[in-house]
């Protein structure tokens, strides 16, 4: 669904839903800030299928046991509807959202324990063709809600469209999933080398799913660190690894998340160790960002992904 209701009814008014405001509050002023402490992390991969969402959710739950808010942007259209697999339903859809009919912030779903879900999917076309003066509307509908988390885990879609649009582009660290499988790697040094070409201040962070033990996870990031060393200018950090553990599918299966259904399973603990380091790390410093330039450089980079 797009936004092209807003041309018949009350623009104004729509902008002002879709940003959550009421009539009597002052418009948000065009610069996005995501507050000192806020930690906005996006959760991505060069190729679908590697265990993103399940990253995701593992982590929050990590996090959320440690006593963190956060919430989940589930940002990655269609296939992997995170309050699905949580067992919860999400009376509301990003698409009512655009139409201005419910304002982003009533869609959020408590899940409970200190997890929420923001059911934010949108694909990139979506995003397109939305005005400048609505991608900045949604941006600080979203940045409204800060003050209540800590953290902010978006699941992107694969590929680098889904890291430069929408949610995603207020992350200035990226979490990138890979599996022992080749074609995962190549992938993903792809993905870091087109991120890092658009902006050298993205952190990057290698998650090795799926692995056999830690030795192999090791290896693997010691490989593509080689690499990007030599070829890319960025930073380029390990963040652990996970085992390849049934019990995770098992917990897909029972719509729960890994680490609060079998908080002992070999999985589990690779997504506590994870959660503590990340919790341990000082935030990369995320810059005040002018709403407009922000809409109209992500203009220029829909252009080109889409040539
Ligand atoms: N560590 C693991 N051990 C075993 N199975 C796993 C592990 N991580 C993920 N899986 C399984 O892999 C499958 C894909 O996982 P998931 O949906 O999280 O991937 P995704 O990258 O988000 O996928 P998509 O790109 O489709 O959104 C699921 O069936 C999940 O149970």
């Amino acid at each position: 669904m797009t936004m092209s209701c807003l041309a018949t009814t009350d623009q104004a008014e729509s902008l002002r839903r879709l940003a959550g405001r009421t009539k009597s509050e002052a418009p948000a002023p065009d610069l996005l800030q995501v507050r000192e402490g806020l930690r906005v992390i996006s959760v991505s991969s060069g190729k679908g299928g590697v265990g993103k969402t399940s990253v995701v959710v593992n982590l929050a739950a990590s996090l959320a046991a440690a006593g963190e808010r956060v919430l989940i942007v589930d940002s990655n259209p269609g296939v992997g509807d995170i309050c699905l697999r949580l067992g919860k339903d999400a009376p509301y859809r990003m698409g009512q959202v655009l139409a201005g009919e419910i304002a982003l912030k009533d869609t959020v779903v408590d899940i409970g324990g200190g997890i929420s879900v923001l059911p934010a999917g949108m694909d990139v076309q979506q995003y397109s063709s939305l005005s400048p003066r609505e991608r900045s509307a949604l941006l600080q509908a979203m940045l409204r809600l800060q003050n209540d988390y800590d953290y902010f885990l978006i699941d992107t879609g694969a590929g680098i469209a889904a890291n430069l649009t929408g949610f995603a582009s207020l992350a200035r660290e990226i979490m990138l999933v890979v599996t022992p499988e080749p074609t995962s790697i190549t992938d993903a040094y792809a993905l870091i080398k087109m991120l890092s070409g658009r902006d050298n201040s993205f952190r990057f962070r290698l998650l090795i799913n799926m692995c056999r033990d830690n030795q192999e996870g090791d290896t693997l990031f010691s490989k593509l660190s080689a690499i990007t060393g030599r070829f890319l200018q960025v930073q380029f950090d390990h963040a652990g690894s996970i085992l390849h553990d049934e019990l995770l599918v098992e917990s897909v299966r029972r719509r729960g998340a890994l680490c609060r259904l079998f908080p002992e399973a070999k999985a589990s603990t690779g997504f506590k160790i994870l959660a503590q380091k990340i919790n341990k790390e000082t935030p990369a410093v995320a810059e005040a960002m002018s709403a407009a330039s922000m809409a109209s450089s992500t203009m220029w980079r829909n252009h080109e992904l889409s040539s």
